[in-house]
């Protein structure tokens, strides 16, 4: 039987059970940042049991690091009661476990799901768990990679395994070209726009086709790290020449590398039978998408006006962002601007921002952070002077971390502010309470803050 990438990742770490119910799979890299672990430890510490493979955990701290500009770079420095107690845990956990922690101020610290693949942690086959949902992200390598809750964690901790019912397979075949200036986030935001935030329900969604076998691996992973936001329990990009180079020379990733492409290379999808659903995607018909509502389904792409009220929901998702039907995307007024996040912190995403910005200052009254998704994308950026675009621009160039994608920290969007932002959840209260939420691409969110509203980035070029 035609068996998908995900199946044959799947049948290896099967350590007992049948399909059907649960079984027990193991895992071969567990991520861990502060939000999600502490209980897990203190349960260990309770029952007097050691982390099972401590060499194949790995942690950071990302969601409650401050990202002022002028770097904070110890966790003595957070001023923070609550996110500075968090930080100094997870210090203390992995001092008592033995666990590898990039912690603040470190060089390898970032954002979770940046900060895996950017190591070479995140390697094609591989079964990837993390207490966060966006653990999808991951995917993008080749690997097998959901999050899991606080629960999991501790299981996992204590025995490198975990208990999962095999979700079905989902194909999305994206084929045609993109037009100039619309990106992976579009297709994402086109996905969840055209089939909602629940398409994706009990499946793994395999992402391929000629669209995603051109795009580079970073932005391949903002098509895996959106897939959660349309339901989905993981995406996954069967890896390719393009995924083995990405590794090459990374700190984690294999020596040899010929080798290791050799054995990575078991991992693909037979043939479209294997899928239990197929959606099809034509990448030239979508335009850039833009979130008008409390939810990332919420969106359209430019040139269509805001769509009619058809229920409670779309009502109350008006009301909070204070926006009327009817009105075009270039209407909706734009006083704050984030370029961030494990959907969007990326090198290559810094880029085209970057290069939306060269050369133009913000429009008046627009505040803009951009913040890098770990300290080696913040360093990169700087090596290539993309820091000093946007500074000249008026951004303020901040430290990396989670920042004000979720707010967990003094990063805060003032409330009644519409933001436009790279992340990926637009959830009321998501950045701050009372913030407005607008979820687009890089470039787009470039191009936003230069206007102070949204203009069609086809149109810039
Ligand atoms: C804090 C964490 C558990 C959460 C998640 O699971 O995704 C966060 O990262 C988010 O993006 O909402
Ligand atoms: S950047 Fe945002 S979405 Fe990603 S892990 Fe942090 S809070 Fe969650």
């Amino acid at each position: 039987m035609a068996e998908t990438v995900f199946d044959k990742i799947w049948r290896q770490h099967v350590i007992l059970g049948e399909e059907g119910e649960p079984q027990l799979l193991y895992v071969d890299l567990h991520l861990v940042h502060e939000v999600t672990s502490p209980q897990g430890f203190e349960s260990l510490r309770e029952n007097n049991r050691p982390v099972r493979r401590p060499d194949k955990t790995f942690a950071t701290v990302d969601h409650n690091v401050p990202t002022s500009p002028t770097p904070v770079n110890s966790v003595e420095a957070i001023t923070d009661r609550i996110s500075r107690l968090q930080v100094e845990t997870l210090q203390k956990n992995c001092r008592d476990f033995g666990i590898k922690l990039a912690t603040i101020g470190t060089q390898d610290q970032g954002i979770v799901h940046v900060i895996g693949p950017q190591l070479g942690l995140s390697q094609p086959g591989r079964l990837i768990v993390c207490g966060d949902s966006h653990t999808s992200t991951h995917g993008g390598m080749g690997a097998i990679a959901f999050g899991i809750g606080s629960s999991e964690v501790e299981h996992v901790l204590g025995t490198q395994t975990i208990w999962q019912v095999k979700p079905k397979n989902m194909g999305i075949r994206i084929h045609g070209e993109l037009a100039p200036g619309v990106t992976a986030k579009d297709i994402s935001m086109a996905l969840i726009a055209q089939h909602g935030t629940g398409f994706g329900v009990g499946y793994a969604v395999q992402f391929y086709g000629e669209t995603i076998e051109k795009l580079p691996v970073e932005n391949r992973m903002t098509i895996t790290n959106m897939a959660i936001e349309g339901g989905a329990k993981m995406g996954i990009i069967q890896p390719d020449e393009k995924t083995f180079e990405y590794l090459r020379g990374r700190k984690y990733a294999p020596q040899d590398l010929e080798a290791a492409k050799e054995y990575w290379s078991q991992y693909y999808t037979d043939d479209e039978s294997a899928f239990d659903e197929i959606i099809d995607l034509d990448a030239s018909t979508v335009a850039p998408y833009v979130t008008w509502g409390t939810n990332p389904s919420m969106a359209v792409p430019f040139g269509e006006k805001l769509p009619a009220i058809e229920d409670e929901n779309m009502q109350q998702a008006y009301d909070y962002m204070d926006l009327k039907p009817g009105i075009k995307v270039s209407e909706i007024p734009i006083d704050w601007v984030f370029i961030g996040s494990c959907t969007n912190g990326r090198l290559i995403d810094l880029q085209a921002a970057a290069e939306v910005m060269r050369g133009h200052k913000l429009a008046k009254n627009v505040t803009a952070w951009v913040v890098p998704g770990s300290r080696k994308v913040q360093q990169d950026a700087e090596r290539l002077g993309i820091d000093k675009v946007f500074k000249e621009a008026g951004c303020e160039w901040r430290d990396p971390g989670c920042s004000a994608c979720l707010a967990m920290n003094p990063d805060k969007v003032p409330a009644g502010m519409h933001c436009a932002s790279t992340t990926n959840r637009n959830f009321e209260g998501r950045q701050g309470p009372g913030a407005r939420t607008h979820l687009a691409s890089p470039a787009m969110v470039a191009a936003a803050a230069v206007h102070g509203h949204f203009v069609d980035i086809r149109e810039l070029g």
